[in-house]
């Protein structure tokens, strides 16, 4: 049985990439995009916050941390205490088992009735159009869930190292979900509690090929996440994430110290709506790869999920159905990523 859902099998990119191709296949071109601010007009940047700031009670930085997740549904978070050698390590080690040989990489292929691993995701009809990307998937926390296919089998340093990340990340996540409820004026455990004693984390390490025809082809289609919360962590110096901001896609450029982070679809649904989870995409570049390590957390797919009673008033109506996570993700998991087109199945 599969044990979170299926994706079709597709070739590898990265190593469609390494044979200095001009063109890529059909498959794979997807023009018409819509294009960024042309970058002679002033952009506006993703929100900075500083965790020292948020934890020491500062009321300027959690109006911020508010006004970020409202408005722009992403921030990128600076001195987050996790230890920068850790972070490098990570970073080394990632970029070495993205890099593998093939004979090594099959391993860790996904397979038809298991989509963790390495492969693509949200790919369920032979036609559709394809992503210009190698992912390696994995369920991370809680440790039952993991399958003893991958983490048990990955070399060292890199399993010791992905064990502490995981571990940071995850402290990291409750930290700032706490400070959400803060800066929402709601009790901290209307949050917490979806995901303190239970939360389930989740990876994806996401491998960008360059590209001969990068305004053709997407690196990962516009989309929301589903889960509650997302920590990323660029990898390497090449940009490539945009968000969609009043109709428009900015680029984010990563600053180097510090963490990406973006409200997903089951904290919009938690909080009524209020902090939004919002669209993005991965572009692509001609000469460089970009390597980025999404971290997804959510409540275990059992939990009912709906619009916290305290954040439905008399003037905020409930925007959202209850349901299970496991549903939410189900549909998620089943059709192909399409904007934030599956918040539509509990929009009231
Ligand atoms: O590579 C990126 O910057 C974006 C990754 C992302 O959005 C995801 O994995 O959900
Ligand atoms: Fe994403």
């Amino acid at each position: 049985m599969s044990r979170n859902g299926t994706s079709l099998l597709v070739p590898s990119v990265y190593e469609m990439a390494k044979q200095s191709i001009t063109k890529v296949p059909e498959q794979y071109l997807q023009p018409n995009q819509d294009l960024p601010i042309k970058s002679n007009t002033i952009l506006p940047q993703v929100p900075v916050i500083d965790l020292k700031n948020l934890l020491s009670e500062d009321v300027p930085e959690l109006e911020k941390l508010d006004h970020a997740c409202r408005e722009w549904g992403f921030f990128q978070l600076i001195n987050h205490g996790v230890n920068p050698s850790l972070l490098e390590n990570v970073k080394a080690d990632i970029q070495e088992f993205l890099s593998l040989p093939m004979e090594k990489k099959n391993q860790f292929w996904q397979t038809p009735e298991d989509m963790e691993g390495f492969g693509q995701l949200f790919v369920v009809s032979e036609n559709q159009k394809l992503e210009w990307a190698d992912l390696f998937f994995i369920n991370t926390l809680p440790m039952n869930i993991r399958n003893p296919r991958l983490f048990p089998n990955f070399p060292q340093p890199l399993r010791d190292n992905m064990e502490n990340y995981s571990y940071e990340v995850k402290k990291l996540c409750l930290t700032i979900i706490e400070r959400m409820a803060i800066a929402l004026k709601i009790e901290p455990n209307e949050l917490l509690d979806y995901v303190f004693e239970d939360l389930s984390q989740s990876m994806r390490w996401n491998y960008y090929p360059p590209c001969p025809q990068p305004e053709n082809v997407m690196g990962l289609k516009p989309h929301s996440d589903a889960g509650a919360l997302t920590i990323l962590l660029q990898v390497n110096e090449t940009e490539g994430l945009q968000i969609k901001k009043d109709g428009n896609w900015i680029p984010v450029k990563p600053l180097s110290d510090a963490f990406v982070i973006n409200v997903g679809d089951t904290l919009e649904i938690l909080t009524n709506g209020i902090y939004r989870s919002v669209e993005h995409r991965a572009t692509i570049n001609l000469e460089k790869e970009r390597i980025s390590i999404a971290t997804f957390h959510r409540p275990q797919m059992s939990r009912v999920v709906g619009p916290t009673p305290s954040l439905v008033t008399s003037e905020r109506a409930a925007l959202f159905k209850r349901i299970t996570v496991g549903d939410y993700y189900k549909t998620f998991f089943s059709r192909e990523l399409q904007g934030k087109a599956c918040l539509d199945i509990v929009r009231i």
